[in-house]
């Protein structure tokens, strides 16, 4: 069983991660209204901290049918299962809410249809019912129950569970309890008593699970419903909790049609011809126009091709042409130590390469940032989000802060594209590059992105200045004359297999709303930490990603001097994260397809791998050359 999330919310370390759930358990207290004649909410203390006593302990009466509540079947049938003994999976998962408020007696069959239709015909296993428009905070005889056929109708498809505001699933006179025997006849699970004031009709993920009382009739359940609807577009395997979308982001199940229809169809019938006819040419240039708004770019401005490393290479050069063509004396570019070090290790290239006296000065945390910008600066080039601590830069601050002193900016967003919300055109940088195989799920090694400023498209250096970066390509002229506008970063022909599938991520991406996928990472992350940090505490992990929402990315990474042997024992156990020098463990927070009820189980199976050292053993001290 897991534990009430509500319990977390006010314990100081956990932020505002509630903020993005909408807890639908009423109080309990002694004021809860209970159906009259049955046993109210009373406490007594046992044991008093404020007295001469250790603890503080407190006896509880109280009908398990109060507030927020699942009911057994053995409620209402004397051969049914108790709350202890039902399975959990029905309180666990994409739920549809369906306002009823509108509907006279029992809710019924026809508003959910309805609902089902205006939102996309998709029937989830777990229906919400609200029929108040004000929950009550007096005991009411007023509700309407769940009618017996709506209930059949459901299991008919494949319902699990059904939940509802009232206080009952039949009405308060009813004898035959008719609406409790069609869901017990028909293995639904019961919630009653939801409080649905703040939540609107749409899909949710219902997270409800009934305390483990073995022998009763129900159990009071906390329900919290973060919004959960990408999962289902995702192949992830039965049993992994994935948490390494910060390296290579899950499958989109489309990828595998797309995959089969650019091999057969456009390579396997269309041949040569698909350079045309499949719009193969101009791939680079439409999925970067796609890739656009996520990073608040505009047209024209981004193209989908080569490697972020070789992205870098061509934005590095470009910027450093215009920053010479300006005042040749900025020698400097300012990058931080703890990049990526394919980052570094291109400026380094560059440097050496050029062989005019760049050189590359290195912060040590991202505070000495303005300090290292000086009059010899020609370009900055960070990491938006820092690969390893997870640490955000405020990139409008940051950008202006680097133009006003004279130099260009250059942002790396491999784990910042579809993590977190992105604004270079607000932030009017300079260049940026990024990957797509992370966060935007294009696939292993999918091409990468670079983003030109439009005052910098044609007028920088593009040393790559392959044919495809050419004003004419199919001219075959002996002389390069680069292109206008954004093709002039192209360089040569593109892996179009790989490329295809990036379209497919982008895709899923581009129906979900970023600002709710950052909020759902915050709140993912925040409840990730508060778990770790709760319920791992003797164990020595030590957080290094920045606790506040606006200097943190998608990932959450904590060091352990025994980090990599954690982190496989942890892969065996099927909770994938990855291993990063030194000692950290990292844990990729993905919200398209990471639910809360994942990051529990994960926390819960990093706990027995602590707690039991089954870390501690020589093949998950083994190195494999890819962590
Ligand atoms: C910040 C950053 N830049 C660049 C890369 C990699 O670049 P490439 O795709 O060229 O290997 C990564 C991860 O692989 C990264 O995290
Ligand atoms: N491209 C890869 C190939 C193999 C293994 C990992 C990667 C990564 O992307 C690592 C990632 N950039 C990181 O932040 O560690």
């Amino acid at each position: 069983m897991l534990p009430r999330i509500g319990r977390h919310a006010g314990d100081g370390h956990t932020g505002d991660w509630r903020a993005r759930l909408i807890d639908i358990s009423p109080p309990i207290s002694e004021s809860t209204p209970v159906w009259p004649g049955d046993t109210a909410f009373t406490r007594a203390v046992t044991s008093d901290l404020g007295g001469s006593d250790a603890v503080t302990i407190n006896r509880i009466t109280t009908t398990p049918h109060i507030g927020a509540h699942a009911d057994a079947p053995a409620h209402t049938r004397i051969d049914g299962a108790t709350i202890g003994s039902v399975p959990l999976k029905p309180y666990l998962g994409e739920a549809l809410v369906v306002d009823m408020t509108g509907v006279d007696g029992a809710a019924c069959i026809r508003p959910v249809e309805e609902t089902v239709e205006r939102l996309g015909g998709h029937l989830p296993q777990r229906l919400i019912l609200r029929t108040y428009p004000k929950y009550p905070r007096e005991w009411d005889n007023d509700f309407p129950g769940v009618s017996p056929e709506l209930t059949h109708w459901f299991a008919d498809r494949g319902g699990v569970l059904i939940g509802i505001d009232g206080a009952s699933f039949d009405p308060m006179d009813s004898k035959t309890m008719d609406g409790h025997h069609a869901a017990s006849d028909r293995s639904v699970a019961i919630l009653e008593g939801l409080c649905l004031d703040d939540v609107d009709e749409g899909y949710y993920e219902l997270i409800a699970l009934p305390l483990k009382f073995l022998d009763l009739d129900a159990s009071p359940a906390d329900a919290v419903d973060p919004l959960r609807e990408f999962r289902r577009e995702f192949a992830i395997p039965e049993g992994v909790l994935y948490f390494d979308g910060n390296s290579l982001g899950a499958r989109p199940i489309a990828a595998q049609e797309c995959a089969a229809r650019v091999i057969g169809d456009e390579w396997g019938n269309g041949l040569v011809r698909s350079w045309n006819e499949a719009g193969w040419f101009d791939l680079p240039v439409r999925l970067g126009d796609k890739l656009a708004p996520l990073l608040g770019a505009g047209e024209g401005e981004v193209v989908v091709t080569d490697s972020t490393s070789i992205n870098l290479f061509k934005a590095l050069a470009s910027a450093l042409s215009i920053a010479a063509a300006q005042d040749p004396s900025r020698k400097v570019i300012v990058s931080e130590r703890d990049n990526f070090p394919t980052d570094l290790y291109i400026a380094e290239g560059i440097i050496s390469l050029l062989d005019q006296g760049y050189e590359l000065r290195l912060i040590d945390q991202p505070g000495d940032l303005t300090e290292a910008v000086g009059p010899d600066t020609a370009v900055v080039m960070l990491s938006h989000v820092n690969y390893r601590t997870g640490n955000l830069y405020a990139m409008t601050e940051v950008t202006a802060a680097v133009q006003e002193r004279g130099a260009l900016m250059i942002w790396d967003l491999a784990h910042s594209a579809g993590a977190v919300t992105v604004d270079l055109s607000g932030a009017d940088a300079d260049f940026a590059v990024g990957c797509t195989y992370k966060y935007l799920n294009g696939g292993p090694g999918s091409p990468a992105f670079i983003w030109v400023n439009r005052r910098h498209q044609n007028t920088g250096i593009q040393p790559l200045s392959g044919w495809w970066g050419h004003a004419r390509p199919f001219a075959m002229e002996s002389a390069y004359e680069p292109g206008a506008g954004i093709r002039r970063f192209l360089s040569g022909t593109q892996p179009i297999t790989s490329l295809s599938l990036v379209e497919c991520g982008l895709d899923i991406m581009l129906k979900a709303d970023m600002a709710d996928i950052r909020s759902k990472s915050l709140a993912l992350a925040d409840l990730f930490i508060s778990l770790v940090e709760e319920r791992c505490a003797a164990y020595g992990l030590e957080l290094i990603t920045p606790r506040e929402h606006e200097r943190r990315g998608s990932h959450v990474s904590f060091v352990h001097p025994e980090g990599y042997s954690i982190m496989k024992a942890l892969i065996a156990r099927g909770v994938i994260g990855d291993y990063r020098e030194p000692g950290v463990l990292r844990f990729g927070i993905t919200p398209l397809y990471l639910g809360y009820a994942d990051v529990w189980n994960a926390v819960d199976v990093l706990r027995g791998i602590l707690e039991n050292k089954s870390w501690d053993r020589p093949e998950f001290r083994e190195r494999d050359a890819v962590t």
